[in-house]
């Protein structure tokens, strides 16, 4: 039985995962495309976005979402059931595709493709790895060296970087494929020079191709051939597991304890917004002043029968119309996510003024 090939798509909060995989279903031209979506913070935004696809060739029926944390650290309780149950049904899919959360290793994921009840069936095709272009060539992802001296000092084992760095070095190891994604946010130096950077630090022979908005061709993002579960030479995830005493076990079952817990995330709710384009810049003013990552949801505008859905990536805010709310309730509702130690009372109070 020819095992089916799985693409893992992997990059930071807000990189463009969701618009990548939304512009391949677009394009996905009659192939079966089962999807497997786990996101951090608990709204569903990326499925709901997903599903609104309205394609035959992504019906809902074919969209599971892992809610339950960070894929990467419940493998065993949410990953492999769902795999299970994906490949019990009769009508097997051309291609899987995962959206990790943009906080997750891949490397744990990918590993999971060598338990026996799913390496029979399943290979990973290739990780794809999306980069927020903008934001890598801001240095949002450097190593803060003051961060890290710091903690050097206050603990002679460490010897990681800040979470942020490390996590994007652990996105970018496991890569079959980078892709630069938001490139109409760069000039062309820059794009080259962030290229030239990402190959360099990407294991040998990795492609670094460029896109904006997602636009990759399917062709090109899936059926890469990989198998990268049977190669996990070079791919290995950098100092995380420094708190945990048994982190040297390989065992399946083990919980890696790594970088989310550096991170959280919240839900702020309030009533209808006035102006789209006035509470952009409400929102732009909060994640600043507060250093928000990541912001996302959906809101309702007075006397507007559409949900305006609200995408902020640092202070960078999207608001288009996407559906009417029909008979849902019209809330606003947004997930806030950042590195722990967020104002919550603060921000909440700051969303909703
Ligand atoms: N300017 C620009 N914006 C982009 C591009 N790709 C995605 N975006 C926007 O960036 C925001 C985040 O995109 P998503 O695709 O949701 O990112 P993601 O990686 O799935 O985000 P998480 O699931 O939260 O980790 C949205 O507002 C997108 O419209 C791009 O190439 N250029």
């Amino acid at each position: 039985m020819q095992k089916i090939p799985a693409t893992v798509v992997t990059g930071f909060l807000g990189a463009g995962k969701t618009t990548l995989i939304r512009h391949m279903l677009d394009n996905a031209n009659g192939r079966r495309i089962a999807l497997i979506i786990n996101e951090f913070g608990d709204l569903g935004v990326d499925g709901d976005i997903l599903k609104g696809c309205g394609d035959e060739t992504c019906s809902e029926d074919d969209i599971f979402e892992l809610s339950n944390g960070c894929i990467c650290c419940t493998v065993a309780e949410d990953f492999i059931p769902t795999m299970e149950a994906l490949l019990a049904r009769p009508d097997a899919p051309d291609h899987i595709v995962i959206e990790t959360s943009g906080l997750a290793l891949p490397q744990p994921l990918v590993r999971a493709f060598q338990w026996p009840q799913i390496a029979t069936r399943v290979t990973v095709d290739g990780v794809v790895t999306v980069v927020d272009g903008k934001a890598v060539s801001e240095g949002r992802f450097a190593a803060n060296l003051a961060a890290v001296d710091a903690q050097r000092r206050a603990d002679d084992n460490l010897d990681h970087e800040t979470p942020l760095s490390e996590l994007f070095a652990d996105q970018v190891n496991a890569a079959d494929m980078i892709v630069v994604n938001k490139t109409d946010l760069l000039d062309e130096g820059e794009a080259d020079a962030l290229v030239a950077r990402l190959s360099g630090e990407a294991r040998a022979g990795v492609q670094v191709v460029r896109t904006a908005m997602g636009v990759l061709p399917i062709e090109v993002m899936l059926g890469q051939g990989a198998a990268a579960e049977a190669n996990m030479d070079g791919r290995d995830e950098l100092h995380h597991h420094h708190h945990d005493d048994d982190d040297h076990d390989d065992d399946h079952d083990h919980h890696h304890d790594h970088d989310h817990d550096d991170f959280e995330t919240f839900v702020v709710e309030r009533g209808e917004i006035a102006d789209p384009a006035t509470f952009a810049e409400q929102v732009a003013g909060v994640i600043r002043q507060h250093d928000i990552l990541r912001l996302k949801g959906f809101a309702a505008v007075a006397g507007k029968p559409m949900r305006l859905t609200l995408q902020a990536v640092g202070p960078r805010v999207d608001t288009y119309y996407d559906q009417p709310f029909g008979t849902a309730p019209r809330a606003t509702r947004l997930v806030v996510i950042g590195q722990a130690g967020l104002d919550h009372a603060a921000i909440a109070a700051a969303l909703s003024a």
